[in-house]
């Protein structure tokens, strides 16, 4: 178990890495939180019973065995790196932000030795799915990472190529998934459906599919499913006129675009 940890930024994903790190029998008081809104700061002691500060607190940086940079790109991760090389750090810096890379972290920290992990964490994880990625640099311990990573959930180490693949196609992932609930349960409105049986038979459906999907492919399922002039292909064919296919093919390039874009002028 991971001994100490200090997050710069409290936002919305730092919160739910702090409640799997205490769901995993981290103590509070060895967590550490810097955020510039001091209303964030006073709902996180509240609620979470975690140590806060205004300002970057030196020594807890210092100590630390993971220092998460949790801010956004837009951000100024420059001073937040600063702030981090000022003490010092004896432990790995880990950054959530996405788009940034290892090398825009390294230059700003000033040296090549710092470990250094860069994680897209997945918002799946609180419901007990989703697999956050984790790219290191070489002087990073990839098994003491993945165990301080695994109180969030599953871990994939990848190549940092992969990186902004993973965040467009792994992390915003449910949101496409959210889109399609919402079109789908309209779609049961519209044809006549209340909206809670629409709901109702839309998640038995999804829940069945998540099943039916994990060791048959789609194509074969959806053979079956479509008899010959029935009812299925007629709904196929409306939605290859829609351009179903192409709206999710551009959705997860342009995430994928965005996410190259939104770090490049750290750089
Ligand atoms: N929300 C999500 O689903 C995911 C978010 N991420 C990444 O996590 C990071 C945080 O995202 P969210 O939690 O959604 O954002 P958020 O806006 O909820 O949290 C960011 C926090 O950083 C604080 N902050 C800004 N500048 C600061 C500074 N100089 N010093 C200290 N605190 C500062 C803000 O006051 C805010 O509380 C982003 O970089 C994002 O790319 C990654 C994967 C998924
Ligand atoms: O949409 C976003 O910016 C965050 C980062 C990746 C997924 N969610």
């Amino acid at each position: 178990m991971t001994n100490n940890v200090y997050f710069i930024g409290g936002g919305q994903m730092v919160t739910a890495m702090i409640r799997g790190l205490l769901r995993q029998g981290m103590a509070a008081d060895q967590i550490g939180v810097t955020d510039i809104d001091p209303k964030r700061l006073a709902w996180l002691k509240a609620n979470l019973g975690v140590r806060v500060s205004a300002t970057p607190d030196q020594a807890a940086l210092h100590q630390a065995e993971f220092v998460v940079i949790g801010v956004r790109p837009q951000d100024n991760i420059k001073q937040v790196v600063q702030a981090i090389a000022k003490a010092t750090p004896t432990g790995t810096v880990l950054s959530i932000v996405a788009g940034v890379s290892i090398a825009t972290i390294a230059a700003q920290l000033g040296n090549n030795q710092t470990p250094i992990a860069r994680v897209i964490p997945n918002t799946m994880t609180e419901a007990g799915y989703g697999t956050n990625a984790v790219s290191l640099n070489a002087t990073a311990d990839q098994t003491a990472v993945v165990k301080f990573l695994s109180a969030i959930g599953k871990v994939a180490v990848i190549p940092e190529s992969q990186m902004a693949v993973f965040t467009a196609f792994g992390v915003a992932g449910p949101n496409y998934i959210y889109h399609f609930f919402r079109a789908m349960s309209n779609a049961g409105v519209l044809a006549g459906l209340s909206r809670n049986q629409a709901n109702e038979l839309l998640l038995e459906n999804l829940k069945g599919a998540a099943v039916m999907l994990t060791d048959q492919h789609p194509e074969i399922l959806l053979d079956r499913n479509n008899s010959a002039g029935g009812v299925g292909i007629h709904a196929a064919n409306a939605l290859a006129q829609g351009g179903f296919d192409a709206a999710i093919a551009d959705a997860v390039l342009a995430a994928k675009a965005t996410t190259e874009s939104l770090g490049a002028h750290h750089d």
